[in-house]
């Protein structure tokens, strides 16, 4: 496919997104219509697609259109690229532009436009960010290096990546993170390594690491990953120390994967139905990745930017607000309970913390964390609570 047809797909998935569709679930139904497309097409197309959510108020205001002809001209511009070199109307190019096309576009003006933060957010944005935020919502307008989680159980660092080179995939060591690996060329082959086979990595943000790394694990401790998910955390923790490692969730069929995961990275975790959470505690420590507006990562994930919602916002804080108080009681005494998001925004950090100390007498904070994008990895927190 040539650069332009590239653009007209791009456009033509956008505009399936901007009505609604899932951007994974518009790629694909793209890509099984366009057999001519080669994998060097669908990664540079869905690479525009991306491009275009996370820089979405900006590229419209600089196309002149919130729609998938305008995104792209709006990123043309801001590359600094004549549009009418692709809008051509030949072969599978998009159509020429129209005058009104050709003279569209204006320079985004307020912050969220400029920074692409939903209007409606900007507030809590810059309240969340202080004098951070412009510098922050710039971040998260790039595309996410991508780190791997060395399994140190199985290799080393300096192994690994010597590992990974000779198979031609470049890698450098994460500050963020002691087990972190920035891969730097031939990230999408990673999962077809023998390495990834055997469990000597597994894909995880930097950030993501980080908070697991912070938490003070011993041998023989009892722990609980209470919002386990795909397991990212539970593997992330039990490959620090031999814990005893229970995982649950909400959504049990979530955690399908995790059985498989954890024997390739050589552990055991034993999945709990939310009613025997409890029969098995009290735990040392209880880890809750709790669910969340996700805007630390949306550079990975920028569709959650445009579908959040304040309903649903202040739904997540009242359901986090919840699994703390439901939580602590599953901690032994002298234990930690550790709260998580990849949020940025106060009310699902700060203001939690502050809350549940509040309404919980007998907790004390043991020390928060808090990351941002400018740190490298996604946008993360952590606050360890203790029990007295
Ligand atoms: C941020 S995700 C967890 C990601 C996971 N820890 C990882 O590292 O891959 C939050 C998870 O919390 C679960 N969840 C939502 N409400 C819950 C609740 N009340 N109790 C327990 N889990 C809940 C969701 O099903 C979701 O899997």
């Amino acid at each position: 496919m040539t650069p332009a047809a590239r653009i007209a797909a791009a456009a033509e998935i956008l505009d399936r997104v901007l009505e609604g569709e899932a951007a994974e679930k518009a790629l694909t139904g793209w890509a099984r219509g366009a057999r001519y497309a080669g994998s060097k097409d669908r990664a540079a197309i869905r690479d525009h697609v991306f491009d275009a959510l996370r820089c979405l108020n900006s590229f419209a205001a600089l196309g002149g259109a919130l729609t998938g002809r305008g995104l792209m001209l709006g990123m043309l511009r801001e590359a600094g690229e004549d549009p009418a070199g692709y809008f051509t109307g030949e072969g599978h190019a998009p159509s020429a532009l129209t005058e009104a096309e050709a003279t569209a576009g204006a320079e985004p003006e307020t912050p969220a436009e400029r920074l692409d933060i939903p209007a409606w957010l900007w507030e809590d944005f810059a309240a969340s960010l202080g004098d951070r935020a412009e510098e922050v919502g710039r971040s998260l307008r790039a595309r996410a290096p991508v780190f791997i989680r060395v399994n140190r159980a199985a290799t080393t660092r300096a192994g690994l990546a010597d590992e990974l080179a000779e198979e031609g995939i470049e890698t450098r060591p994460a500050e963020l993170a002691r087990a972190a690996l920035e891969v730097t060329s031939g990230a999408r082959r990673l999962q077809r390594t023998p390495a990834y086979e055997a469990g000597r990595f597994e894909m995880q943000d930097a950030a993501s690491q980080a908070i697991c790394e912070a938490v003070p694990l011993a041998d023989g401790m009892k722990l609980l990953d209470y919002c386990a998910g795909g397991g990212g955390k539970s593997l992330a923790l039990g490959a620090r120390a031999e814990l005893r490692l229970f995982a649950h969730d909400a959504a049990p069929q979530r955690m399908k994967d995790l059985p498989a995961r954890a024997r390739r990275a050589g552990l055991r975790v034993t999945l709990l139905e939310t009613d025997e959470v409890a029969g098995q505690g009290p735990y040392d420590l209880v880890f809750c990745d709790v669910p969340c507006s996700g805007s630390g990562a949306w550079r990975r994930a920028p569709e959650g930017k445009w579908r959040l919602t304040r309903e649903r916002l202040d739904e997540l804080t009242a359901i986090q607000a919840q699994i703390l108080d439901e939580t602590a009681p599953l901690v032994a005494p002298g234990g930690t309970l550790a709260y998580a998001t990849c949020s940025l925004f106060e009310a699902e950090n700060g203001a939690q913390v502050e809350g549940f100390l509040v309404r919980n007498p007998g907790w004390s904070l043991r020390e928060s964390l808090s990351l941002t994008p400018l740190d490298g990895g996604d946008g993360f927190f952590l606050a360890q609570f203790v029990r007295d």
